[in-house]
């Protein structure tokens, strides 16, 4: 069987750790893109030199032309501009909305048949924007944000239990912003939810309220601490789960943000939900209940990321 072909847009820090990952895990082949010449043929060259000490088999380009993403399987975007302290994702909406237009573009005519991921802040009005700007099927484009959110939270958790963070389940679905919501009630220890081992003495209320906003924050405090840029190393190891999960067809379970149609009461907007990935893309998507205090808390995080789509809007009056 031939090789899959995985296209990643934007060939920066996410960009080449994608690159890296998806040559270790054996994904396809890989081809990276970029407006600055050079960095991509750079990478893909310096990642497939290290194939033969790894032992993997893989096919390495650089691409400028987006003749290289051609007949791509997958698509993955990180293309665009992260922000520095002192700025919120949501500052970031001019520049990368005018990225995604172009990308979009640049995947409706090369890669149409793809899955495609975006992970481009402000995530969940860019993705958005890219399934308006690639006409793609909404179930063909989604939005990389609740692993990355949920896999904070479980370090946060493992570290305090000192468990292995297999054993730790959690879903943060909403926005992929400050108003997001990490849910207490659905996050486990080998299945026994958090309010319960609050119960049982594992830990106090008040340091599993610390532990969810240092979830909301996680973003801003690695941002703060690098100074130059934001994080990349499990945003990257996020995106390639879900590509996994379509090119294998593992039908994971995944937060992510997906096109929703009515489904827990949002209509023709992106939002952080679990979905069920598989070779259709997304299959399913995962209506869990919510008690008043999350209904209020995902409704906020909504009314969020509403704001930034009408904001989309306003600068780009063809998205309206
Ligand atoms: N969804 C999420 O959970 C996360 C999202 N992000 C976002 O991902 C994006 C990328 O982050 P990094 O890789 O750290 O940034 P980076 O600055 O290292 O890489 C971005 C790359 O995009 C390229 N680029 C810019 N305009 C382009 C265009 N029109 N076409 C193709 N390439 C273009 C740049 O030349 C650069 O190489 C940022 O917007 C960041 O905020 C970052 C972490 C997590
Ligand atoms: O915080 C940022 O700007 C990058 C991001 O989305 C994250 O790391 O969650």
């Amino acid at each position: 069987m031939a090789r899959s072909k995985i296209a990643l847009i934007g060939a920066g820090q996410i960009g080449g750790t994608l690159a890296h990952l998806a040559g270790l895990k054996e994904l396809g082949d890989v081809v990276l893109f970029d407006i600055v010449d050079g960095v991509p043929q750079g990478k893909a060259l310096d990642i497939a030199e290290s194939a033969p000490v790894d032992g993997f088999d893989a096919a390495y380009s650089g691409a400028s032309d987006y003749a290289g993403i051609a007949g791509a399987d997958v698509v993955i975007v990180t293309a665009g501009v992260p922000r520095k302290p002192g700025m919120s994702r949501d500052d970031l909406i001019g520049i990368n909305l005018k990225v995604m237009e172009a990308v979009g573009n640049g995947i409706k005519q090369h890669a149409p048949d793809a899955f495609v991921i975006c992970i481009t802040n402000p995530l969940d009005a860019m993705v958005w924007a890219l399934q308006k700007f690639s006409g793609l099927p909404t179930n063909k484009v989604v939005g990389m944000a609740g692993v990355l959110d949920s896999a904070r939270f479980r370090h946060f958790l493992a570290d305090e239990f000192k468990v292995s963070v297999e054993d730790v389940t959690a879903f943060v679905l909403g926005g992929h912003g400050d108003d997001m919501v990490p849910l207490v009630r659905y996050s486990t220890v080998a299945g026994v939810p958090l309010t319960d081992l609050v119960k049982l003495g594992w830990t106090t209320q008040e340091k599993l309220d610390a532990m969810v906003e240092r979830t909301r924050k996680g973003g801003g405090e690695i941002v703060n601490l690098l100074k130059t840029g934001s994080a990349f190393y499990a945003p990257a190891a996020s995106a390639i789960a879900m590509a996994e999960s379509y090119l294998r067809d593992k039908r994971r379970v995944l937060p992510c943000a997906a096109y929703l149609n009515g489904e827990y009461g949002v209509d023709g907007m992106y939002v952080g939900v679990p979905i069920v990935i598989g070779a259709n893309g997304v299959e399913r998507i995962l209506e869990v209940t919510f008690n008043d205090d999350e209904k209020a808390m995902f409704e906020k995080s909504v009314g969020a990321v509403k704001g930034l789509i009408e904001a989309c809007k306003g600068i780009n009056p063809a998205l309206a």
